[in-house]
């Protein structure tokens, strides 16, 4: 897969020669819904005997268009896992495009000649409400005319969970609600944290419990308090392990919010390494214990929960 980035105005001759098939959209999660949009357009690619390619933006469009600071927007998932999904799917290119300067407001039929077109796209592919300018006058019903039968157009139906569309706004509070065991069914994979191991109060280790103390990358989103069972990347190695998204209540009030893990099967002392956190299930809340001994007790088993989960 060949990643290419594109700010306007962009040289043509970086476009790689020959036809493709364009799904497009911002895609953050990649989500069930997302991944129908591209089966579909990796499908047709087959059909029309072309290459594969996606089209995604740097930054999340309400950062340029509702002036949200970047620091407020927490990913579902950054650009680096977007780009491993979207190889998964099969894509042959991925064009990163620069959502600045000229391009929030260049018109539709320039952007739909640049970036569609000047993609030698033989197809585009997008869901029913993908728009490229304003939603009234740029979007997938409108978008057969700008094409002029240049390229295809494909609209793929909302895949819809219940009533609703899945979204990634359906996704993101879910998971700022706890409800890990949903948001993962909605994704069609295990959401994902990346952070990196960072000193704590060293009380894990009294309690018999040491944890991975994480700062999770300030990009992406966190998970609702909780305890969660959870496969955990160090080191190239895979561990079982236990989490704690909480403020460590039976300690003090007011605490700072923290992200730690107890592994299974693990004793070694590692700290500044990188680990990928893949969140599997919901265990329970966070509780006050009335001293630490509670809290060991309720650690046991939460232990044993968590082996039980994933030996099913
Ligand atoms: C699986 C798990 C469940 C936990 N549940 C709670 C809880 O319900 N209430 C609480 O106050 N702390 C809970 N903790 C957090 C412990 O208080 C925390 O691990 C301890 O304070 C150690 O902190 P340290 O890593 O900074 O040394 C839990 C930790 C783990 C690993
Ligand atoms: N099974 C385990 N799970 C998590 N961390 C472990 C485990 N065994 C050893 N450790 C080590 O213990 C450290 C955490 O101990 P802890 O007393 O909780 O200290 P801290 O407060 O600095 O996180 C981790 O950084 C890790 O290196």
């Amino acid at each position: 897969m060949k990643t290419i980035e594109l700010s306007e105005p962009f040289d043509p001759q970086i476009i790689p020669a020959g036809k493709v098939v364009l799904a497009t959209g911002f895609f953050d999660g990649v989500h069930c819904g997302h991944q129908q949009v591209i089966k579909t357009a990796a499908r047709q690619a087959k059909k029309m005997s072309c290459k594969l390619a996606v089209m995604t933006l740097d930054r999340h469009p309400m950062i340029v268009f509702q002036h949200v600071p970047t620091k407020q927007i927490h990913y579902l998932t950054t650009l680096k896992h977007k780009l491993k999904l979207f190889q998964q799917l099969g894509a042959d290119y991925v064009y990163v495009i620069k959502l600045a300067g000229t391009l929030p407001q260049m018109p539709p039929q320039e952007f739909v000649d640049k970036y569609m077109v000047g993609l030698h796209a033989a197809a585009v592919v997008a869901g029913e409400d993908y728009t490229y300018g304003k939603h009234t006058i740029a979007n997938m019903q409108t978008l057969p005319e700008f094409a002029r039968n240049r390229f295809q157009v494909i609209t793929v139906k909302h895949v819809l969970f219940g009533q609703k569309k899945i979204s990634s706004t359906m996704i993101r509070r879910l998971l700022d609600t706890g409800q890990i065991d949903l948001a993962n069914q909605l994704l069609g994979y295990h959401y994902q944290n990346t952070g990196i191991i960072v000193h704590g109060k060293q009380l894990g280790r009294q309690l018999g419990f040491p944890t991975l103390n994480l700062k999770i990358n300030s990009q992406e989103r966190i998970l609702g308090e909780g305890i969660y069972a959870t496969k955990v990347r160090l080191s190239g190695k895979e561990y079982l392990g236990m989490a704690s998204i909480g403020r460590n209540e039976t300690f003090g009030a007011n605490q700072q919010l923290t992200v730690e893990i107890n592994l299974l099967n693990f004793s070694k002392m590692v700290y500044g390494q990188q680990v990928v956190v893949n969140w599997y299930h919901y265990l329970r809340g966070q509780v006050k214990f009335a001293n630490a001994q509670a809290l060991i007790e309720q650690l046991k088993k939460d232990q044993r929960q968590t082996l039980n989960y994933f030996q099913k």
